[in-house]
């Protein structure tokens, strides 16, 4: 593979990419999206869709194969999308070879799309899956560094959050090497920009405060992390105390915030178990905060309490029928002894 930097001429879609060394061919559909380092198409091949990635810089595909190449030995769940193949794509002939790379094609819906229409509950679910992915990787020796809603997507049915764009991972006790500011530690003045778990913690924290806050917000001159926790307190979210751990690095691993969402969430469904049997009072509000939630908790509640006039008529005539059969039964059995 080629390590230079120059900038690469783009395929069109319908062009077929043949790699130099293996031979492959895939067929390029679209560009799925531009960013730093490249960007990654959705191309085709023998009938699957695939992610392919151009770069300008030779060395940044070798740092995000690298990458890829450690994620698919981790075994158990993937984390990242599967490595398939690494070439050079020589355009036209004679052509300078282009490197290129193929990856797993991720689809599914955006994580914060997905989460728009969908109670608060399920941020905690996509969180939890995220935590465990990201721990994974930190006992591998690695930091994802640039976490964030648009590098998250969530595979549906059964919904599965997925990391995708490797650029920013980062061997532990490095200095980050790729962040976006307001999911980094640093900007808020939260803490260091050294490679550890807690540093994707802290994103993982905004990232939750974004989705539940609705967008992000700008920091104003003297804003630290001060200012971020009288905002998480002002959402008076359940997910309250976790996110201010979060960003106050008070979870040391990423297992830690993990073990704390999933016994809030555990505690939150007993109560609504509880809730939902006539004789108890609620304990503290449902885990249902975004507005779409509350809603349509208050449409149900609503729709039990209100029966149409004309089925309630229906009933009481269905009724009053049972009781006259039942009454001409008896006094049948009455005359007949
Ligand atoms: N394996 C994949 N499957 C589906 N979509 C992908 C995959 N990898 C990347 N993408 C999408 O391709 C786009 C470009 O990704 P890329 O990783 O090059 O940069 P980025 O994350 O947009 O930007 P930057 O690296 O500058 O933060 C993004 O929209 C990303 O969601």
């Amino acid at each position: 593979m080629t390590t230079e930097k120059k900038q690469n001429r783009s395929p069109r879609p319908g062009e077929t990419i043949t790699g130099k060394w293996n031979g492959h061919r895939y067929k390029v559909l679209r560009t799925i999206g531009r960013g730093a380092t490249g960007t990654v198409y959705l191309a085709e091949r023998r009938g699957k869709k695939l992610a392919l990635k151009i770069s300008d810089q030779g060395y940044s595909v070798t740092a995000e194969v690298n990458v890829l190449q450690h994620f698919s030995r981790m075994g158990g769940s993937k984390v990242g999308p599967d490595l398939i193949d690494v070439d050079d794509w020589l355009v036209g002939a004679g052509g300078q070879p282009v490197p290129f790379y193929v990856m797993e094609y991720i689809s599914g819906e955006p994580f914060l799309g997905f989460l728009q229409s969908r109670e608060s509950f399920w941020l905690g679910v996509l969180v939890v899956q995220l935590l465990s992915d990201l721990d994974k990787l930190h006992n591998a020796g690695w930091v994802f560094g640039d976490l964030k809603p648009d590098n998250l997507k969530v595979m549906v049915s059964p919904p599965r959050v997925r990391l995708l764009d490797v650029g920013g991972t980062t061997k532990i006790g490095r200095a980050i090497k790729e962040f976006t500011e307001f999911y980094d530690r640093g900007f808020w003045s939260a803490g260091t920009r050294k490679a550890e778990p807690s540093y994707d913690v802290f994103a993982v924290g905004m990232i939750m405060l974004h989705a539940l806050y609705g967008r992000r917000f700008r920091r104003q001159p003297g804003d630290d992390l001060n200012t971020l926790k009288a905002r998480v307190q002002r959402l008076n979210s359940p997910y309250e105390p976790i996110i201010i751990h979060a960003l106050s690095g008070k979870y040391v691993r990423a297992m830690d915030m993990q073990y704390a969402l999933t016994t809030l969430m555990s505690t939150y469904a007993q109560e609504e178990k509880k809730r939902q049997s006539p004789k108890s009072q609620p304990q503290s509000p449902p885990l249902t905060q975004t507005r779409a939630g509350r809603t349509r908790v208050k449409a149900k509640a609503t729709k039990k309490k209100r029966i149409h006039p004309f089925k309630r008529v229906v009933q009481e005539v269905v009724w009053i029928g049972v009781l006259l059969v039942a009454f001409y039964v008896c006094m049948l059995l009455l005359g007949g002894s």
